[in-house]
């Protein structure tokens, strides 16, 4: 296997046995998938993607004024130039919205999943972000699925560990590159936190995987395809069976690097009260388990939101 191959989800109901064995060795190879044949509506996609754009061009002030101090940008607004990879000098050129998921405010975990805000100056921005949300996130449950049969585990087992997740849905713009040798790149080398990452519309180029060989392969989706990579959270649940694997978006080399580039990941994230220690199914005599200390994921999240200066 050269290329992160294109599985078609609906085999899981059709050929479920090949599927399940395919998928499970593109986790295991690459860390990432992409994932046609999801049924996500083209509308949805580019209607979301329009109001997600329309919001990025209002003036610097107004976006600004959706920024919310001290919450490590959970909710709204974060500016060009404050994520920064860990261990990198420079920040990313990237600015980006996150959508949380709606729990009652009465529910345990209201604390830590603060309800939405919306840019009143973008008509259709919650109807179209929301419901992208919950899309995906119908799509994740059921790769997860297919991830716990790969592992056998039973296929509901991810359900109640995922129903009140920490989510976020991150509409991204990368601007135009104008300035010439700048050292700071769209989104340096990282590796995702939570359980799976979903990113929908890596069409325009940029995106590259580190393969086992040390190799950056670039990834570009064929048709609708969504990628669906394996997230740190994941990684360290399944005693690295499924290996959460590093990514960056290159600065393009040619003219595109004067086009902005938009992508819209989708991290789910497991409920802020699961316990991340390496399940027993994963242990064997040749991977010994490779965490002695347990950690929530909602521990394990603010240790990692301080490393790339979120908060
Ligand atoms: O923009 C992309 O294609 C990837 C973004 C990404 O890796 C991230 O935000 O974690
Ligand atoms: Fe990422």
């Amino acid at each position: 296997m050269k290329n992160v191959p294109t599985l078609d989800i609906r085999r899981y109901d059709s050929d479920r046995a090949a599927f399940v064995a395919e998928l499970g060795a593109a986790y295991r190879e690459f860390g990432f998938c992409c994932i046609s044949g999801h049924g996500i509506p083209r509308e949805l996609i580019d209607g979301a993607y329009d109001t997600f754009q329309r919001f990025f061009a209002l003036p610097t002030e107004t976006k600004l004024s959706y920024r919310v101090p001290g919450t490590g940008g959970a909710r709204g607004y974060t500016p060009f130039k404050v994520e920064t990879a860990k261990d990198s000098k420079h920040a990313d050129l990237k600015e980006f919205w996150h959508i949380g998921r709606e729990i009652p405010r009465d529910s345990k975990f209201a604390e830590v999943m603060p309800p939405n805000i919306w840019p009143s100056e973008i008509a259709d921005f919650q109807p179209y972000g929301y419901g992208l949300f919950e899309a995906l996130d119908q799509l994740g449950s059921r790769v997860l699925r297919a991830l716990a049969l790969h592992i056998d585990l039973p296929e509901n087992f991810f359900e109640d560990k995922t129903d009140q997740g920490n989510s976020i849905l991150r509409p991204i713009h990368y601007p135009p590159i104008t300035e010439e040798n700048i050292p700071n790149v769209r989104a340096g080398a990282h590796e995702d936190i939570n359980f799976i990452t979903l990113l929908v519309g890596a069409s325009a180029e940029g995106l590259e995987v580190l393969t086992r060989d040390g190799e950056w392969l670039p990834i570009t989706t064929e048709g609708d395809a969504i990628v669906v990579n394996i997230g740190d959270m994941l990684q360290r649940l399944t005693n690295h069976v499924y290996p959460s694997t590093s990514h960056r978006v290159v600065n393009p080399q040619n003219d595109n690097a004067r086009k902005p580039r938009y992508s819209v990941p989708y991290f789910l994230h497991p409920n802020p009260d699961v316990v991340l220690d390496p399940l027993p199914q994963t242990i064997s005599a040749d991977n010994p388990s490779r965490y002695d200390t347990s950690i929530t994921s909602h521990e394990y999240l603010m240790q990692r939101l301080r490393e790339i200066k979120l908060i």
